[in-house]
């Protein structure tokens, strides 16, 4: 018996609008607290994980606003609360906040069993503790303000590599990455940070440039979660 429980912030049914999954019908988990405190970060209400802010799980099933609350899961209880939503994707996105900084692998072991792929969206900064089979989207912060370091493990187990980019900076940052961690064939996807016109114009042409891909945030152009 599996007594492992996760702080989960928000469940919900959408579209992939990241990455090479983008289009896929996915149920997004996310999970509540995160350090590494990028300064562009969409998700900020994640990152502190307060006992007062502890709610039921109905209270975050219902949730229809951003809030720092958050209730505790077992991979069981979510698995069944799946079935009870109604959810029909199969495809699983853990997020955050950082997922990383718990170990994934009884959630995953438990979705993949019951017929779900899972995904798993990380700053790389933590190990990565998941199933071999899930797909492990590294988007690497570097010199952020928590002060966490890209860890040479997280880069060799990525499936794809997603950037988000507004500057030269960034695109060099993520260059001299790769040069150091070696990585020659993992799909890199540039990320314009905030639907930011000239992030996305730096973003094409760096694309166009090197080879690699566009990851354009699709939800928030559609307006949906
Ligand atoms: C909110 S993070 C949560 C998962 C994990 N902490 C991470 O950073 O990968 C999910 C994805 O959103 C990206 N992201 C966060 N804020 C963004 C922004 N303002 N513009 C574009 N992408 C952003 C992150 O880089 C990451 O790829
Ligand atoms: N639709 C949708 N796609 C996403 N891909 C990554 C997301 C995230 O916040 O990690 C995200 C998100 O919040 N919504
Ligand atoms: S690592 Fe992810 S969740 Fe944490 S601050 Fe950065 S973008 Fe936000
Ligand atoms: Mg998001």
């Amino acid at each position: 018996m599996n007594t492992v429980e996760y702080k989960i912030n928000e469940l919900f049914e959408t579209i992939q609008g990241e990455g090479a999954f983008t289009g896929q019908p996915s149920i997004f988990i996310r999970l509540q607290g995160c350090p590494v405190a990028c300064s562009w970060c969409d998700t900020k209400h994640t990152w502190e994980i307060e006992l007062e802010d502890k709610v039921t799980k109905e209270q975050i099933i219902a949730k229809t606003q951003e809030t720092s609350q958050w209730a505790s899961f077992s991979p069981e209880q979510i698995l069944s609360l799946f079935k009870v939503q109604g959810f029909k994707a199969k495809h699983i996105v853990i997020t955050g906040g950082e997922p990383c900084m718990v170990d994934l692998t009884p959630l995953c072991q438990t979705l993949e069993k019951a017929g779900y792929s899972c995904q798993i969206e990380t700053s790389g900064t933590f190990d990565v503790r998941t199933t071999k089979d899930c797909w492990v989207t590294v988007s690497p912060k570097v010199n952020m303000r928590g002060g966490y370091e890209i860890l040479a493990s997280a880069m060799k187990r990525a499936n794809e590599i997603k950037h988000p980019v507004a500057t030269e900076q960034h695109v060099d940052d993520l260059k001299s990455l790769l040069a150091k961690h070696k990585v020659t064939n993992t799909p890199v996807y540039l990320q314009p940070i905030s639907q930011k016109q000239r992030a996305t114009e730096l973003a094409i042409a760096t694309c166009i440039e090197n080879n690699w891909r566009l990851s354009v945030q699709v939800h928030k152009y559609i307006g949906i979660e």
